[in-house]
């Protein structure tokens, strides 16, 4: 008796958050959202686009009640139901355990190991050190130059890192010839390292070389900022 009051509570929880539709809060030009909505296309997962403007402070309205969703007040939040996750790696790992098709991480433990590491180095070592807020701050209390090569130098340490972790695992994607999590985190972070911080890829010929296997993936095309509802263009 106790097993299947137990087993329905759990199919009623499941299918609670399996019956509604995903809700994606996403800012288009923020690659923390791009990985997410990388992810969500790969694992085929149909969702509903909250836009969150962050350049204008959207993420801190007391109408859109934002704080609820995520008490950092960034984006991606992702809403499955009854259930709120907020911070892309969480996001992809809640992913990978809620919906294992096409999967984020190799069964190989040295290459899951990588493929979180790889992740780890970019959402804690790199994004964090030029984000919006962090980039305002030193613009305001140092000054626009200094923050710039702040960002720079920043991201091209990490982007060191993973070119001498990647190059001997490297093959058509960052540790193989499937996609994973380390290129889903990467893919994005080129785009906007290049195009907002101008930075030089030449240092990196892993990375650039991933790269091209990363531009013509039709899930990495669908999650491009330009595709975004909140797109300008
Ligand atoms: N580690 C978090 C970082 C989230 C984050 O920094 N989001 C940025 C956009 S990529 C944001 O919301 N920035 C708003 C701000 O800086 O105020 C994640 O991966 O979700």
């Amino acid at each position: 008796m106790e097993a299947s009051s137990e087993q329905q509570k759990k199919s009623e929880n499941s299918s609670s958050s399996s019956s509604s539709k995903l809700l994606l809060y996403s800012y288009w030009q923020s690659s923390c959202s791009w990985r997410v909505r990388f992810a969500l296309s790969l694992k085929g997962l149909p969702y509903e686009y909250k836009p969150v403007n962050i350049t204008i402070g959207e993420q801190f309205s007391p109408v859109a009640d934002f704080k609820r969703l995520n008490p950092l007040h960034f984006v991606p939040v992702l809403v499955d139901g009854d259930i709120v996750v907020s911070d892309s790696f969480a996001i992809l790992q809640y992913l990978e355990d809620k919906y294992p098709q096409r999967p984020l991480l190799p069964a190989d433990t040295r290459l899951k190991a990588l493929n979180l590491q790889a992740a780890s180095v970019i959402n804690s070592n790199i994004q964090p050190l030029h984000m919006l807020s962090v980039l305002k701050h030193l613009e305001e209390k140092v000054g626009p130059e200094e923050s710039l090569s702040f960002a720079k130098l920043n991201i091209e340490k990490g982007f060191l890192a993973l070119e001498m972790l990647l190059k001997d695992f490297a093959s058509r994607y960052a540790t193989g010839d499937e996609v994973y999590m380390a290129d889903v985190f990467l893919a994005p972070q080129i785009v906007v390292s290049t195009s907002r911080f101008n930075i030089n890829m030449s240092k990196f010929p892993t990375l650039i070389r991933l790269y091209e296997s990363y531009k013509i993936l039709p899930e990495f095309e669908a999650s491009s900022p330009e595709r975004q509802p909140d797109a300008v263009h």
